[in-house]
């Protein structure tokens, strides 16, 4: 659904993007994530064709971003921008007619938007009168008025309560499963690996991580440990790990690369009266800290 190629984008002396390829797969969710200042949103705005890149291809659908059908795309933006002295229903269907849908079609699919989200009675209010979290989900339903088969959300989750998160996550899950695709950039990993399949990490402008999250999960964890000691030792060996974090009496650490598993486990229990051994399963925060701090 959307294929980037080699994708560069500089701005005088910064390097933004460069060299960024990733293929993001029909029906799925996709997570864009990085550090602040990675390049994200250059990638999204290049993606969106509002800006152009230096060089590289960005493939949508069966054609290139530049001449893509608008009703096609749909783009939560990071910064918000609504006409705050209309009416909820007034800016929804404008919206909805910029993007190509007949009057009838913009006032349908507002009033489908407004009652998923239990809002219809807030209809003729005007959006400066709406809370942040409110005017958070007119954003979202300005992004999504044409239902579009790409839906590009840049911190969608800002502002939302956690019912209004369950909502959301919600809709994210039956736009992918009606076939639709969707980028998803965040800061929220909890939110990351609830909802995406496969990920892309940028940093400092390049592709430092891109595949199925269970993989990438799976790969990052081959090395780490997580022992439960029956009483917590007084001293832990050094050469063991290569580095670890004890709490209690619980010890979550990477094994140095020269080290099995299974010898490693030898060592231990020779060592240490221990409960239990286990790989530890890395959560994406901790890859994504590991690899951006690296
Ligand atoms: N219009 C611009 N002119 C100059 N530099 C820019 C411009 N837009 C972005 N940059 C720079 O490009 C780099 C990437 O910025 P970008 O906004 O894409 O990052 P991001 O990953 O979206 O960050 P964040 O998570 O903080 O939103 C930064 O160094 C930023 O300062």
């Amino acid at each position: 659904m959307l294929k980037l190629e080699k994708v560069t984008k500089h701005f005088e002396k910064v390097h933004a993007v460069q060299d960024v390829s990733f293929q993001v797969n029909r029906g799925s969710v996709y997570g864009l994530l990085g550090p602040n200042g990675a390049g994200k949103t250059t990638t999204i705005r290049m993606i969106m064709n509002i800006i152009q890149p230096d060089s590289g291809t960005i493939r949508i659908g069966d054609g290139t971003s530049g001449g893509t059908d608008s009703r096609m795309l749909g783009y939560l933006p990071e910064e918000r921008g609504l006409y705050q002295k209309r009416k909820i229903r007034e800016v929804i269907r404008f919206f909805g007619q910029l993007k190509g849908l007949s009057l009838k079609e913009a006032a349908d699919h507002c009033q489908i938007w407004l009652d998923r989200f239990g809002m219809s009675d807030q209809a003729d209010r005007k959006v400066s009168e709406l809370s942040k979290g409110n005017q958070q989900k007119i954003q979202f339903i300005v992004a999504t008025v044409s239902f579009p088969e790409l839906l590009i959300l840049d911190e969608p989750f800002t502002g939302l309560d956690p019912v209004n998160q369950i909502i959301l996550k919600d809709i994210i899950r039956e736009f992918r499963d009606e076939g639709k695709t969707i980028v998803l950039s965040t800061h929220q990993m909890d939110q990351v690996e609830q909802l995406c399949d496969h990920i892309c990490l940028i940093n400092k402008g390049q592709v430092v991580l891109e595949g199925a999250l269970a993989s990438i999960k799976e790969k990052h964890g081959d090395q780490q440990i997580e022992i439960r000691f029956k009483t917590r030792p007084e001293k832990i060996a050094t050469g063991l790990f290569k580095s670890y974090d004890i709490q209690n009496k619980i010890l979550r650490g990477y094994l140095p690369d020269d080290l099995s598993f299974k010898e490693a486990v030898r060592r231990l229990t020779d060592m240490w009266d221990i409960e239990g051994i286990a790989r530890y399963t890395p959560s994406l925060e901790d890859i994504f800290i590991k690899l951006v701090e690296a």
